[in-house]
């Protein structure tokens, strides 16, 4: 039963101030990373962000590419884009793990950052995941950043009263 199950999914945030995206995508798998972006893009589109986009050539590029753009200029949050399809060596696993440790490294140092790359056995199983009409990976991870962004902004700017101070502060 390749691509019908359904999960939750939270509703779409809103913004009250301007947001800025970029998709990072490896379009090692070209038809594949088309897809993964046309389903990123509709997703940023609807809660009225902007994106920029940018290609590397492997995944294994892409949290490179995330740590270069937030060292050099000013987006509120990332989507990397990808696919990864096992072959004959072990190389799949090296490219997979790296790929998602770059990733989630940086997510633990406060960026903003939804994981859009897939790893798969065979390409079938690529096509499903990427097709924005069905299992739509690419609108999902671009979820998850515009969600990571929401949550930074939450706390943001939320002034203490004068002369307050926190408890234990
Ligand atoms: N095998 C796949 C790769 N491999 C390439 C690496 O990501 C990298 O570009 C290379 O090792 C040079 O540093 N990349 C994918 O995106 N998908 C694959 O299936
Ligand atoms: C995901 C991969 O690394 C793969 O494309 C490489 O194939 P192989 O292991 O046959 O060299």
């Amino acid at each position: 039963m390749a691509g019908s199950e359904t999960h939750y999914t939270l509703p779409r945030p809103s913004f009250d101030e301007d947001v800025k995206i970029l998709i990072v995508v490896a379009p090692y798998y070209r038809d594949i990373a088309d897809d993964l972006i046309a389903g990123a893009k509709a997703e940023i589109e609807a809660v009225g962000a902007e994106w920029e986009l940018v290609e590397v050539p492997g995944a294994l590029e892409l949290p490179t590419a995330i740590r270069i753009a937030d060292q050099t200029a000013d987006f509120d949050g990332y989507v990397a884009l990808g696919c990864v399809i096992r072959g004959e060596t072990t190389h799949y696993d090296t490219v997979c793990n790296d790929s998602s440790r770059g990733l989630s490294t940086m997510g633990l140092a406060g960026l903003c950052i939804g994981n859009g790359i897939l790893t798969v056995e065979n390409r079938e199983q690529a096509e499903v995941r990427a097709d924005p009409d069905r299992m739509n990976k690419g609108g999902g991870a671009a979820a998850a950043a515009l969600h990571l962004v929401a949550l930074a902004r939450k706390w943001k700017g939320g002034a203490l009263p004068a002369g307050f101070r926190p408890p234990n502060a």
